[in-house]
């Protein structure tokens, strides 16, 4: 079954990673944030603005090519946070929770928190702002552009 969209502007992407700042900052201070590259990135940026963190770690785990899931591969393991306690990890979102539970057992004791979440994935996160049903993909900014779209009399018209 084709899925469906969920697009994501970067001024929604900016209020909901700050939504997600807002519910973690209750749990700091953190030692740092480990984002996991590279969709963790901005939202990992964004929140270590809002929670005043300046030690930034990164991860790489790479699970998707494009739309198609693949075995998850650690491209890059952490070089600090230790066994994770105290850190804060950060992805853009879960799914079916793969590419978290690799991060999970690189660094068993830390925080996990997305910023979208998918029913699948849900029991592998901490702390996420925005549910999205398993069909859905969401397209970042990053992965769109604005283009022209014809008018719908002439679409309807076809
Ligand atoms: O819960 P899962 O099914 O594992 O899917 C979630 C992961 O998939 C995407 O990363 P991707 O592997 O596409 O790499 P990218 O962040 O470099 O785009 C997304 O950024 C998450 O990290
Ligand atoms: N951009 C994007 N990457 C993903 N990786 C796993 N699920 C998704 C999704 O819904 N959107
Ligand atoms: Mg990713």
């Amino acid at each position: 079954m084709a899925p469906r969209y969920y697009t994501v502007t970067w001024d929604q992407l900016h209020r909901d990673s700050k939504a997600l700042a807002w519910r973690l900052l209750e749990r700091g201070p953190y030692k740092g944030i480990v984002a996991i590259t590279r969709g963790g990135l901005i939202p990992a940026a964004i929140i270590a603005r809002e929670l005043d963190c300046r030690l930034i770690e990164s991860v790489s785990i790479v699970t998707y090519d494009e739309e198609k899931r693949g075995q998850p591969h650690v491209a890059k393991a952490p070089d600090a946070a230790g066994d994770g306690a105290g850190w804060l990890i950060v992805d853009d979102l879960v799914d079916t929770g793969t590419t978290a539970r690799v991060i999970r057992a690189l660094l068993p004791k830390a925080h996990f928190a997305t910023v979208y979440a998918k029913p699948a994935g849900k029991p592998t996160v901490d702390t996420f702002i925005t549910e999205v049903s398993q069909d859905t993909w969401i397209l970042f900014p990053w992965d769109t552009e604005p283009q022209f779209i014809a008018p719908i009399a002439r679409s309807a018209a076809q």
